[in-house]
This record gives C-alpha cells, structure tokens and sequence, in this order.
C-alpha cells in the first residue's frame, strides 16, 4: 500500500498552499485532483474574470469619454476576449502539475474515496496516509427544476466564443452581476431573476439599491421577488417559467446560466466513512482548521465551514493548516475580509452592515454620501459614486465600509488596513494621500 504522510484533495489555492509548504519542509505529499490542475480561481474565476474585464474597461472609459478626447469609438470582439483569458488560463494545469512535482509531491487524477479514517481508494487501490487535506472548493448548487439539464455553470461563461443575443441569470449575486456587466456591455440583452428582493443580498442595501439602478440603467432586467420554477426549449430557444406573487411568468434567451449559489464539493469523498462532520456550509473545523470530530483530517479554503469563499482567506487557511502539520500550533483568527464585486462600477464592502451593528448593539454614527458629482466621476464620466462607512460613535473605530464607485476595490483595501492597524477615521483622514486620487477621496467622506 502506498503511504504518505499528507494526502491533499484538491489543487486550487488552498491545496496547493498546503501540499507545496508540507512537501518543502520534508514530509512525503501526495495531491489529487478529480479536474485539470490549479483550481477555480486561476482558471474559472477570479482572474481569467478579471482578464476579460480589461478590454470591456476599455470599452468602456472609451464610451464615457466618446467626444471629449475619444474621436472614434473602438469596436468590441467578444471572440477576442475570449482567447484573451484563454491564453491566460491554457498553461496553468501543467505549470501546476510541474510545480508540485518539482517540489516532489506525487500527483493523481481521479475521484480518491475514503474507506475509513485512514485509508482512501484510488482506481481500487488503497492509499494511507496519517494526515489528509479537504480542499474541494465548491460546486454551483444543483437547481432541481424540470429543465435543470439545459442550464449553464460559470465555467461555460468562460467557453463563450461570442457574447449571446440573450442570457438570462438565475440568481442575483456576484456571478450574475459581474458576468452579467460584462455581457451586456459585449451586446447581449441580459436578464437576472433573483428570489430576493434586491441583488447581493449580503451588501449594504443602500449602496446595492445605488449599484442596482445603474445595472438596471445599463438595460439589464433584475427581476426581483420571482423564482425560477422550469426551463424549456421552444424553436431552439430557451423558455424560463418564473413564479412571482401574481403568478407564472417566462423570459425567453439564449442561454441560461445557474447562478443560484454554490455548495462544498464533499458528496463524493464519503467522508462519512472517515467519520468527518459536515454541515451545509462545509467541513466544519476548530481554529486550527482541524475537523472536529477528526483531528487528522484538515479542510481549507472554500470547502472549510470557517469564514467567506474568497481567495485570499482560502490561501491564509491554506498557510495555517501547513502549520499545524508541521507542528507549529496556529490558530486561525478570522480578520476583516474585504469582498468586491467586480462590475462598472465597482461594489466593495468590508465589517459590519449597519443592520449587523445594530444588531450588535454598536451605538453608531453613520458617513453616508452619493459622491456621483465628485471630482474623479467627472473626470472619467463614470455611473455613480456612493459610500456609507459605520462608525463606532464613541470611539471613530471601523466597523465597517461599502463602497460603489469606479475604484471601490482599491479603496476598501484603505478601509482594510485601517481596520487592522486599529485606526479610527480620525486616523484615515490625517493620513496624506496622493492628489487627486480615488484614495484621496475617503478624507472627505463625511
Ligand atoms: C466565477 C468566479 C469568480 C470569482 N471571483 C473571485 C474574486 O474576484 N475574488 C475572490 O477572492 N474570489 C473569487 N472567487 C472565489 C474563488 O475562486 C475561491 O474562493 C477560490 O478559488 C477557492 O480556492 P480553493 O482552493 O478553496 O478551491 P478551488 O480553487 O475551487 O479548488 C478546489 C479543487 O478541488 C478539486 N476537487 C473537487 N472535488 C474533488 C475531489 N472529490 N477530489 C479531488 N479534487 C477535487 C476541484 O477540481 C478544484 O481543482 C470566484 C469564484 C468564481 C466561481
Ligand atoms: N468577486 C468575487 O469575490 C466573487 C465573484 C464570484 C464568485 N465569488 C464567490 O462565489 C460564491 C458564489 O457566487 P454566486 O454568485 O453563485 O452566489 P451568491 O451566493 O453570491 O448569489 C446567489 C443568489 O442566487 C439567489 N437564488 C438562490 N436560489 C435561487 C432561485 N432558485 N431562483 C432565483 N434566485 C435564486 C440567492 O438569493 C442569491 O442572491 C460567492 O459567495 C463568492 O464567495 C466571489
């Protein structure tokens, strides 16, 4: 029986992290992978994402800025930004592979099933190892809907040879509405049908009701308070029956994608055979990323119960769980997490929603704005500027910043360092920033 002393599933950021640290200090690795090498983030998300992005940002600063310095407007190629990010992404499973073999980590393919807490098969061979890695990430949640089989993932956005006449989204979070900006802008009349009752749920409502307009603005149809209840094809287009109080509606398209969520990808593992507890939101660990009911047995990145799907939290998990193998006991101490939603313009946010201090009984003070006239919006001739900062009323202290704006993404990270270096606003604001910068802008915020 082949033995290690680390078994990782999983080669997106966080197995990776974990397999490469171990495989470093001198432990015997082996990772495995049921899909190409390299995960979600660099080959399906966040960066191919942001690849084809930057020709639409383009397009985009073109068209605001059409007659005042632009004299002839360029011409979007979907079929371009397309190979753009391709060209991106093609390289990174064997540079992936390479790595991790470079570094003497054995690597499989396949789907490896746990037969008991310390033993997995492969292909009907066993394979023990005294300590394993969950780090899965997730998978789009299955819409059990008639029709559900016609329905596209966000990694067929990335397949997409030209932007389709028409996309309808079920779901309004962040896939919708960063895919969704982006094929509207590329020409494609685009369509989201969220069960709630606005977009992004989790976000500041007022700068998402802010972000709404605008995406609404830019001829996209949010369909609000409806339920997708069956797809089908009629003459070679799809036909989306939705339920809303009054009653059936339908919305025809192109194409459909799922955008309703996403799931731990732990179905296929078996990790009740090992004895791993899981709850909805994935393995549920301690602080040392450890499953609570197998303390040999890790989870990391998404597929962990602890804290957001985002990358960079996934890499610092991914960094403690290493730790704790190699016996340097670290515990994971969840901080301030900034998010953006990648659209024009941007949505950020980071801490508390004013709801959430409240319901924390913060006594606050709240900063609140539509910035849309200021100075760097002018300039560029962007949608819209909106913040609200959540202040500690005492004290000044963070508790929490969301921003829409052109540059949102940047300048929460501001917010972030703030928030860690335990500086109040007072703080931010007699800080001196480049002029006339969109991080400038925060010392006005009032
Ligand atoms: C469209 C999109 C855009 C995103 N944009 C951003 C962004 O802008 N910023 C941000 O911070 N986050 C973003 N995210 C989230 C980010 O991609 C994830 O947080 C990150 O990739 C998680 O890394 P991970 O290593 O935990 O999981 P993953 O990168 O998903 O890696 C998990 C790996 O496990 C493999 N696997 C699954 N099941 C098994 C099995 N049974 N056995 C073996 N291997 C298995 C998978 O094939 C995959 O390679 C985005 C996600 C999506 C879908
Ligand atoms: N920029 C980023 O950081 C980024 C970008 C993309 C994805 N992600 C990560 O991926 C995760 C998943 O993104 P997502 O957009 O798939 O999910 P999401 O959780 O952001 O949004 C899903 C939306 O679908 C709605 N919904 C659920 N079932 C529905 C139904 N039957 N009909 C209509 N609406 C329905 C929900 O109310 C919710 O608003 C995110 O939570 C995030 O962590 C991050």
């Amino acid at each position: 029986m082949k033995k290690y002393d680390v078994f990782v599933f999983g080669t997106g950021i966080a197995g990776k992290v974990v397999a490469r640290n171990c495989a470093q200090a001198g432990l015997a690795v082996a990772i495995i992978d049921t899909r190409e090498y390299g995960g979600t983030c660099s080959q399906r998300g966040c960066d191919p994402k942001k690849i084809m992005l930057a020709p639409i940002e383009a397009y985009e600063h073109a068209s605001k800025l059409h007659g005042y310095g632009i004299a002839t407007m360029p011409v979007l190629d979907f079929g371009q930004i397309h190979q753009y990010a391709k060209k991106y992404t093609q390289g990174i499973p064997a540079k992936t592979e390479k790595q991790l073999q470079d570094d003497g980590i054995a690597c499989y393919r396949g789907e490896a099933i746990f037969k008991n807490p310390h033993t997995v098969t492969l292909n009907k061979t066993d394979i023990y190892a005294k300590t394993f890695v969950i780090a899965t990430g997730l998978i789009t949640r299955p819409l059990t809907i008639p029709g559900a089989a016609f329905l596209k993932e966000y990694d067929d956005f990335f397949k997409l040879l030209k932007a389709p006449e028409k996309v309808v989204f079920i779901g309004g979070g962040y896939i919708a509405l960063e895919f969704g900006h982006m094929l509207a802008r590329a020409g494609s009349k685009v369509a989201i049908i969220e069960t709630g009752n606005r977009i992004l749920k989790n976000f500041e409502e007022s700068v998402t009701l802010k972000l709404q307009k605008i995406t609404e603005d830019l001829g996209v149809d949010i369909i609000l308070n409806a339920r997708a209840s069956s797809v089908e094809t009629i003459n070679g287009r799809y036909v989306v029956n939705y339920g809303k109080e009054d009653g059936i509606h339908q919305v025809t398209a192109s194409e459909v994608f799922n955008t309703s969520g996403r799931i731990p990808a732990v179905k296929s593992l078996k990790l009740e055979l090992a004895g791993v507890v899981t709850s909805k939101t994935g393995v549920v660990v301690n602080e040392f990323m450890q499953s609570i009911s197998q303390p040999h047995i890790y989870a990391c990145g998404d597929v962990s119960s602890m804290g957001l799907p985002l990358t960079p939290l996934s890499g610092l998990q991914a960094t403690i769980v290493a730790n704790n193998i190699l016996g340097k006991k670290e515990e994971l101490q969840l901080p301030s997490i900034p998010s953006a939603v990648f659209t024009i313009p941007q949505l950020a946010t980071i801490g508390l929603t004013e709801k959430q201090a409240l319901q924390q009984g913060h006594k606050i003070t709240v900063l609140e704005n539509d910035a849309s006239n200021w100075f760097n919006v002018r300039r560029i001739k962007s949608d819209g500027y909106q913040y609200k900062i959540i202040l500690e009323k005492e004290t000044e202290a963070i508790l929490g910043a969301h921003i829409m704006g052109a540059a949102a993404s940047d300048q929460i990270n501001m917010f972030a360092i703030a928030i860690k270096a335990g500086m109040n606003m007072e703080d931010l604001k007699s800080t001196i920033f480049t002029y006339p910068s969109w991080g400038n802008d925060i010392l006005s915020y009032k």
